[in-house]
């Protein structure tokens, strides 16, 4: 990697984000920022904040509570909000709060608001947002069981408390919008601003 280029953060915890841009090819180091989510969104939901500009604003505190060590760096925050009929959902505390997430879901189509900023120099530089909408199928509660049991723990880990890759695919009839957006980040929109500010090889 050329020494001038700058070190890229991703402001994030999620095993699937950093799984997206390893495969990408991305070179970049992950720390978690301790952001308080849930009061920020309590807070935007509040305020009647809509669901876009509120996971900007969570993706914004992550990136910014890291951006403070290190101006000079790139730093990437990201943050997904699962709307439901205007039913805003969290990832599930545990698995029986996922079997009734999923039941709430099932039969529905809900949209991941997915957010991702870029901070440098002590502000945001880029931004993005994707809505990929996902239409469940109404799976039967043998079904949703047999799923539960076969992914277990992981799934309190995703806020749609399941993932798409593998067998969460038999949960949906319909998916409009890209896999990586899905699993938390905008992939090509970002790689395309890294390009433009000089981060990756065109
Ligand atoms: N593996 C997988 N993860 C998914 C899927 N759909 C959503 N997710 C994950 C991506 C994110 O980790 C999580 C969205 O919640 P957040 O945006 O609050 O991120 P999280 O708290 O996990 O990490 P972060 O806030 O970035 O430290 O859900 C999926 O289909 N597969």
């Amino acid at each position: 990697m050329q020494a001038d280029l700058p070190r890229i953060v991703l402001a994030s915890a999620s095993t699937a984000r950093r799984a997206v841009l390893e495969a990408a090819g991305l070179r970049f180091e992950a720390l978690p920022a301790a952001v308080d989510e849930a009061e920020i969104k309590a807070a935007a939901q509040a305020e009647g904040i809509p669901p876009a500009d509120a996971a900007l604003m969570l993706a914004d505190a992550k990136a910014e509570r890291i951006a403070r060590r290190d101006p000079e760096a790139l730093v990437i925050g990201c943050d997904q909000l699962l709307v439901c009929e205007g039913v805003w959902f969290d990832k599930p505390a545990d698995l029986p709060a996922a079997r009734a997430q999923l039941q709430a879901l099932r039969g529905r189509t809900h949209d991941l608001v997915t957010a991702v900023v870029c901070h440098r120099h002590g502000g945001r530089v880029w931004q993005h947002v994707a809505v990929p909408r996902m239409t469940m199928r109404d799976f039967s509660n043998a079904f949703l069981d047999a799923y539960l049991a076969a992914e277990g723990e992981v799934l309190t880990r995703s806020v749609g408390a399941y993932r798409l890759e593998g067998l969460g695919a038999q949960l949906f009839a319909r998916i409009q919008g890209d896999q990586p957006a899905i699993l938390g980040v905008p992939l090509l929109p970002l790689l395309a601003f890294l390009r433009q500010h000089g981060v990756l090889a065109t």
